[in-house]
């Protein structure tokens, strides 16, 4: 039996799914690591034709975190876009696009939004008038109607998705399965392979797995919306992760403000100017909050 290299492209409990080449591996870890995240490169040990004992983790480019209360696990590694689908309807949450955001900025990747279903016009100005504000911090927001001009979604998408390997993520109904369904056109027989494989009965959308659209290209679709694990993130990490502030950072009296109520903080300055939006300032603080009950300063 021989060593090889896989990708992990399905995880579920401590059963692995891992593509080698055109082999697809049932997969175990030794003892009871369970620190593998759907995206990792591995290293394999086959122990038969479709099963194989997880022997390593090759070092990786990104870390993506999803919260279990107040611990945070393991989401997808060496992902390099989030897409965060939002639609005109049902109305979506900006709290859980600002903490995608920030998980995104914090492991070094990419994020974009896509605002899907744009063919309901009477709530399209609304929506776009609110998504406005993630589009002035810099981050690119693509329209599509994955009902009513799937090719013209598809071809919207392809070039944010090329040579990447990419990460859906949105809250129920939003029309991210739609998608993936257009982009990924036998997901669904790869989802009942894999299911069957890990034995998940009919539990199929409840865990994490990854397609490949072409040779260079591959999408992690996640179930449900992911609340993001940001309970690692330092002070440092968080207030970086907010470009809307990198303007102000260094120019507050104290050298160690933390932006919350300090006399002559820049980032306060620039919220009071209507330059950083006080939502954003707010979640900033809740999540400050939130990391200080577990990480501490
Ligand atoms: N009008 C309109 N409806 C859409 C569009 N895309 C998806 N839908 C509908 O929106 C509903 C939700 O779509 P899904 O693709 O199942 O959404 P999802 O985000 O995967 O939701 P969950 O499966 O709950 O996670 C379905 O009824 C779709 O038919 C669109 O572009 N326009
Ligand atoms: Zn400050």
């Amino acid at each position: 039996m021989s060593a090889d290299t896989g990708i992990i492209i399905a995880a579920h409990g401590r059963h692995y799914m891992a593509q080698a080449g055109d082999l697809r591996l049932q997969c175990v870890t030794r003892g009871k690591r369970s620190d593998v995240a759907v995206g990792d490169v591995v290293t394999l040990k086959l122990t038969s034709a479709n099963q194989a004992v997880i022997e390593g983790i090759q070092e990786r480019k990104t870390l993506l975190y999803r919260s279990d209360q107040y611990k945070s696990k393991l989401l997808a590694s060496n992902v390099t876009r989030l897409l965060i689908v939002v639609a005109t309807e049902p109305a979506f949450a900006d709290d859980l696009i600002s903490r995608a955001l920030v998980a995104a900025d914090a492991a070094g990747v990419e994020a974009h939004i896509i605002l899907n279903k744009t063919d309901v016009t009477a709530s399209l100005e609304k929506t776009r008038k609110r998504l406005a504000l993630y589009a002035g911090l810099g981050y690119q927001v693509h329209e599509v109607s994955a009902r009513t001009a799937p090719e013209a979604a598809v071809a919207t998408l392809m070039p944010v998705l090329h040579g990447q390997s990419s990460i859906f993520i949105g809250q129920s109904g939003m029309g991210k399965s739609s998608l993936i369904n257009l982009l990924v056109p036998d997901a669904d027989i790869a989802v009942r392979e894999i299911s069957a494989a890990l034995d998940t009965g009919k539990h199929t959308t409840t865990f994490t797995r990854l397609y490949w659209i072409d040779k260079e290209s591959s999408v992690i679709d996640s179930p449900g919306f992911q609340e993001f694990g940001l309970h690692q993130l330092t002070e440092g990490m968080l207030e970086r992760a907010f470009p809307e502030f990198g303007p102000y950072l260094g120019n507050c009296r104290f050298y160690n403000c933390h932006h919350i109520s300090e006399p002559d903080c820049a980032v306060l300055g620039g919220v009071k100017d209507g330059k950083i939006a006080p939502m954003r300032h707010a979640l900033y603080a809740q999540l400050r909050h939130e990391s200080m009950q577990t990480v501490g300063y």
